[in-house]
């Protein structure tokens, strides 16, 4: 699910060390195509499981997941499959196809994008069989979604620190819960920084994964959310922490003054100073400051409005990543591509659920098929 930077050690000079012995149940880990990786070791979680083409059968774990996916994706995906129901291809079915993915959310660009590849891949092909054009547009979707997929890197400073962000109800909280429990089962030191003090349920909130997760929460009654903040990274300095989790009230885009919170709760992290980057031991590289992810939580079923809450937050804190909750139900599961298009920002994890397990790594190839099964 993640990648792990291997820890700095002052013996010889850095050597690729074997890959960890994968669990029989678990394939090997499949990272995208990344641009050159500094110097420090990425170790593959034996958590990363996004099978490719290529790649040999989906193991059990990540199969149910993808049940999972299509069934909370069939309401978006079975509109979109019926315009490939008839015989011909002809203008009809592409007109057909344009509402389907409009009324999906995939918006006006992500739209017209998917129909012209589409087309040039149906010329290309030759192909006359409207089925064989939903399996072209599962490959075209596949690939708009691509840039989006990518591993969250973990391990490459002590602590990582990660600020989650979103607006109210998104599934924040609930995300950091998730997150820890994967994060502490795959052996990271996780502290929680509550620093959501204006909703009275949210620090017992955190509290209760606190508890569950058997990880360190760091609160202050009714503070200051930057000062818990700056606690928490400290502490986690101290105590030798690999991750610091950040938890944000929510908030909307258009409340300036809460927007201003935020832009000073990353200021005060990043007074916390910079933290040793384990993949460049000669120079202090800038990123080592933290916060050094700015997530946001988008729930899946806000379609277009998702895309303008990424805009927007991005705009003012310059994101890292997002969360994308709530896939499980929704007729708007095209807002991905809408978001491929315009503000193309990598998809870390996607929810399906409310369980703790409900979360998984974004596989663009998984979501294209799941969406149009
Ligand atoms: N079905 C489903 N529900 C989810 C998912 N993620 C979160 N939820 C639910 O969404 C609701 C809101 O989740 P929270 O985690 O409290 O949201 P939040 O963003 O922290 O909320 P605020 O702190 O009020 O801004 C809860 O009922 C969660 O159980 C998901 O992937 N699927």
């Amino acid at each position: 699910m993640f990648s792990f930077f291997k820890k700095k050690s002052p013996a010889p000079p850095a050597v690729t060390p074997p890959a960890p012995e994968a669990p029989p149940s678990v394939s090997a880990p499949v990272l995208p195509a990344a641009p050159a990786e500094p110097a420090a070791l990425i170790v593959p979680s034996n958590l990363v499981m996004a099978p490719t083409a290529t790649a040999p059968a989906a193991p059990p774990v990540r199969s149910s997941w993808m049940a999972k996916l299509k069934t909370g994706l069939r309401k978006t995906g079975t509109s979109i499959a019926t315009v490939f129901t008839g015989t011909q291809i002809d203008d009809a079915l592409y007109e057909d196809l344009e509402s389907a993915l409009l009324m999906a959310d995939t918006g006006v660009k992500a739209t017209e994008h998917l129909l012209e590849d589409l087309k040039r891949r149906v010329k290309d092909s030759k192909t006359t069989d409207p089925t064989a054009v939903k399996g072209l547009l599962v490959q075209s979707l596949a690939a708009l979604l691509a840039p989006l997929q990518k591993p969250l890197r973990i391990g490459q400073y002590t602590p990582t620190v990660i600020m989650v962000t979103g607006v109210n109800g998104a599934g924040k909280t609930t995300s950091i819960g998730k997150l820890t429990r994967h994060l502490a089962s795959e052996g990271a030191t996780v502290l929680l920084a509550a620093a959501d003090t204006f909703r009275a349920a949210a620090k017992e909130q955190l509290g209760v994964w606190a508890d569950r997760n058997t990880v360190d929460i760091i609160s202050q009654e009714g503070g200051d959310p930057a000062a818990v903040a700056f606690d928490a990274v400290s502490a986690g300095k101290a105590r030798g922490r690999d991750v610091v989790l950040v938890d944000t009230a929510g908030r909307l885009p258009t409340q300036l003054h809460l927007m201003e919170e935020l832009k000073k709760i990353k200021r005060v992290i990043q007074k916390t100073g910079p933290l040793q980057d384990l993949g460049n031991t000669t120079s202090q590289s800038a990123n080592s400051v933290p916060p050094h992810e700015i997530l946001l939580v988008i729930d899946g079923n806000t379609g277009q409005n998702a895309l303008s809450q990424v805009k927007a937050f991005d705009d003012i804190l310059g994101l890292t990543g997002l969360i994308v909750t709530k896939l499980d139900g929704t007729a708007k599961g095209g807002v991905l591509a809408a978001i491929a298009r315009e503000r193309p920002l990598p998809v870390y994890f996607i929810g399906v659920g409310e369980k703790l397990e409900d979360l998984e790594t974004f596989n663009a190839q998984e979501f294209a098929q799941a969406l149009l099964s």
